[in-house]
């Protein structure tokens, strides 16, 4: 379970200050996956990044089951990010000099898994997501929706139970969104987690439980 109380967070630069999340308060349930809507400036990335613990509210508190992790130093959330959360970004931050196979290895060589185990897991994701033709590819060789599925498979490698994105069809044609979405809810409600998807395209309506709709740094809710 993921849950934040009264959160708000404020961006102070130099010339104004700007309150992207205003006094949010929310439950997403193990097993329930979110669509998050919403103009432009909303604040979605501003929440993606807290409720992941990438960043931490300017007041207010996030809970991931009964711990604060809002509370965490940097370095213990970066582990407790590495053993709970898959994140594809909208930058993808996909390594450069890495070939696609190493990059989806990261996370598991992060977690001191066996080279055995580490073979066995990327090899079957990447012939899951069907993009294991290019495993001996560099970031650069691929196309925009190939650079796509490697971050969501590097994501998805791990037994990590919450899954995060930020626009993950973004370069994906519609029927490879419909097989990734389908993939990633089957991995999500699988393993009884969590998945919180920033998304402007509706065909995820289909895949999600729950959708929040932000504005002006508040969120509204639906449920399906
Ligand atoms: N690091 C930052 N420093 C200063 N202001 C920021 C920072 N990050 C975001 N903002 C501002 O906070 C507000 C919310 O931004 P956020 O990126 O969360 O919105 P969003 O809904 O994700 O937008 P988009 O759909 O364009 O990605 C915006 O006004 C943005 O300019």
């Amino acid at each position: 379970m993921i849950r934040c109380e009264n959160i708000s967070k404020i961006y102070k630069t130099k010339d104004y200050n700007i309150a992207a999340n205003k006094n949010i308060s929310l439950e997403i349930k193990d097993g329930e996956i979110v669509w998050v809507a919403g103009v432009s400036g909303a604040g979605k990335s501003t929440l993606l990044h807290i409720l992941s613990s990438i960043d931490i509210p300017t007041e207010g508190a996030v809970y991931w089951n009964d711990k604060e992790v809002s509370r965490l130093s940097d370095r213990e959330r970066s582990s407790f990010r590495l053993l709970n959360i898959g994140l594809i970004l909208q930058s993808l931050e996909l390594l450069k000099t890495q070939s696609v196979f190493d990059n989806v290895a990261l996370p598991l060589k992060f977690l001191n898994e066996s080279s055995s185990n580490i073979n066995k897991k990327v090899n079957e994701i990447l012939k899951n997501l069907k993009i294991d033709n290019l495993k001996k590819k560099k970031p650069e060789q691929l196309s925009g929706g190939q650079k796509q599925r490697v971050a969501i498979a590097r994501a998805l490698v791990s037994e990590a139970p919450y899954i995060f994105g930020d626009e993950i069809s973004a370069n994906l044609d519609t029927d490879t969104s419909k097989f990734i979405y389908e993939y990633i809810r089957d991995t999500i409600k699988r393993r009884n987690g969590i998945g919180f998807f920033i998304s402007h395209d509706e065909l995820i309506e289909n895949y999600a439980d729950t959708k929040y709709i932000m504005r002006d740094g508040e969120v509204t809710l639906n449920i399906y």
